[in-house]
């Protein structure tokens, strides 16, 4: 499978200017064309939670459209990093993910809300962590922050995920920790990671990219640098079952042993 990783700068605020800027990268990923296309976290507006009110975007209505349009004109599933969406009265950070034919085939809301970005005071958690088929390979995805909680990336692991997506907006000061967990990750769930980091600042923080493909080895088979980057890389995806035979740790759980709550 050819995955598309798209690392840009953000506009702050400004979800027109990002729109525009996300079309012309997608477009510029299509002329590779690609199987799949990979966007960054809260790309529609980056951390400006304070006017939510005024650039969430309305059930995610403006994002699915957008990502309908481009998906279907490349042939290509588009897995949209997340947005800011706002459903009823709340505000949730959501990824969609939308196939060729423009369906959007999952939906994920972040569940764990990063207190350092004052997440929690602006947004509800996501309740629902399900995966995805896309070529008959399962899929999961997580955004940024859940990257810190095993359990979740095990969660899907045990549904039968062989890649993990993961959009973000993860800041410099903690740069190490992003490499290190994302290979963590990948390497105790024995599953491909896809992570795509953003470039740039905002009034908060700076944002290193590294975006980062791993295989169940853990081996980095791309790693972006700190400049906007539309790369291509090439995954044998449907090897993740020689990598678990080589450690069986799934036969070797002993989950009545420790118990997590
Ligand atoms: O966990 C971290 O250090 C970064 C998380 C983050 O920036 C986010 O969830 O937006």
């Amino acid at each position: 499978m050819k995955i598309a990783t798209i690392q840009t700068d953000i506009h702050f605020g400004d979800p027109d200017a990002n729109y525009e800027q996300m079309k012309q990268l997608i477009k510029k990923a299509l002329e590779q064309q690609p199987d799949l296309i990979v966007l960054p976290e809260m790309w529609n507006a980056a951390y400006d939670l304070e006017n939510l009110e005024s650039h969430a975007d309305e059930d995610g209505e403006r994002t699915i459209t957008f990502l309908q349009s481009l998906a279907r004109q490349g042939n290509v599933t588009i897995h949209g990093g997340s947005v800011a969406v706002r459903r009823g009265s709340n505000y949730y950070n959501t990824s969609y993910t939308v196939d060729a034919t423009g369906e959007v085939i999952h939906v994920y809301d972040k569940m764990h809300l990063f207190q350092l970005m004052n997440e929690h005071h602006y947004l509800s958690p996501g309740t629902v962590a399900d995966t995805f088929e896309l070529e008959e390979i399962c899929f999961a995805a997580m955004t940024c922050y859940d990257l810190r909680f095993p359990e979740l990336a095990r969660h899907y692991a045990l549904k039968g995920a062989h890649v993990l997506l993961v959009p973000a907006q993860w800041p410099t000061a903690r740069l190490d920790h992003w490499r290190i967990l994302l290979q963590a990750r990948a390497i105790e769930n024995q599953m491909y990671v896809v992570a795509v980091n953003r470039v740039g600042n905002d009034p908060a923080n700076a944002f290193p990219g590294h975006s980062l493909i791993i295989d169940p080895w853990g081996t980095i088979l791309y790693e972006g640098k700190s400049g906007e980057e539309v790369a291509i890389t090439e995954l044998d995806l449907g090897n993740v079952e020689e990598f678990r035979k080589k450690v069986p740790v799934f036969e070797d759980r002993l989950p009545t042993r420790y118990k997590l709550d």
